[in-house]
């Protein structure tokens, strides 16, 4: 059996005595690619984070590679892209320097940083083509491209698992394909994904496993759903899975409200 990067069995989160997270069972293997789906406030976000122990559980338990949240020690095994970026205190910072504090978990204290750390810095920056920013305050870029400049931080730190919370929101449509490109050799080499996505876009082929959250419950686990627009399609024919959730109707609504 695969190893699990994530397993959350029975997870509830509470925000001022309001329920978010409702009993969330998820298990995410190592090498599986699962988009997490649902309306703006069901609790993809707090679900992501309380699969990473940074939102307390208040119930339920959830592990990261069989181990506690706060007993767990190898957290360069993990990139984390949070929806937006937070440079904490004004401290001027340059698209460099965030890009290269996704290489402190693999860093010891003893060790300055080595060759190594500057090309993954590097080949990060170029994955995302921001090479020619790298010496710019981060402050200075637009949303889109700060997008970019944490994507390149999680790549620069060459996890096991990606985590990204709506990574192409706000980024135009040519940074999306070249995100999705990124992830398609991350996911050959056997690297994990979870994502946060409103639409899928044309990450949508790489996508292995999607799970819909309604109200901070998952009301489908299984395969990701399809662009409405392809059905419609001369020639489509209705072989994957979606024919059946037409009939259960588990997925309706996954692009925004449910109907
Ligand atoms: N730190 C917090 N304190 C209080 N309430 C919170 C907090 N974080 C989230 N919530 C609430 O929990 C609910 C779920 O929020 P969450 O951000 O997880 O949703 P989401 O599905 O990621 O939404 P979106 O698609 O808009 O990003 C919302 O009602 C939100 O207001």
């Amino acid at each position: 059996m695969s190893e699990s990067a994530f397993s959350m069995t029975g997870g509830r989160v509470s925000f001022d005595g309001k329920p978010v997270l409702q009993g969330i069972d998820l298990t995410v293997s190592s090498g599986e690619v699962v988009a997490l789906l649902g309306a703006n406030g069901s609790g993809k976000s707090t679900l992501v984070r309380a699969l990473l122990g940074l939102t307390p559980l208040s119930g339920g338990r959830t592990l990261l590679y069989g181990v506690p949240p706060a007993k767990f020690r190898d957290w360069w095994r993990i990139g984390y892209v949070p929806q937006r970026l937070q440079v904490g205190g004004g401290v001027p910072a340059t698209v460099r320097e965030v890009v290269a504090s996704g290489r402190i978990a693999r860093q010891s204290r003893l060790r300055r940083t080595s060759t190594t750390d500057r090309s993954a810095v590097a080949q990060a920056l170029e994955a995302v083509r921001l090479t020619g920013r790298a010496n710019d305050p981060v402050q200075s870029l637009s949303g889109g491209q700060q997008q970019r400049v944490l994507i390149a931080r999680a790549l620069a730190g060459e996890p096991d698992t990606y985590v990204m919370d709506e990574p192409t929101a706000g980024v135009d449509a040519e940074t999306q394909q070249l995100l999705a490109d990124t992830l398609s050799g991350l996911v050959l080499s056997g690297k994990t994904v979870v994502l946060v996505a409103h639409e899928l876009g044309p990450l949508e082929p790489i996508i292995t496993r999607g799970v819909l959250i309604r109200e901070g419950r998952v009301v489908h686990d299984g395969p990701p759903p399809r662009p409405e627009g392809e059905c419609a399609r001369p020639g489509h024919d209705h072989q994957h899975a979606h024919a059946v959730e037409s009939v259960a109707g588990p997925l309706t609504g996954w692009q925004g409200e449910p109907r």
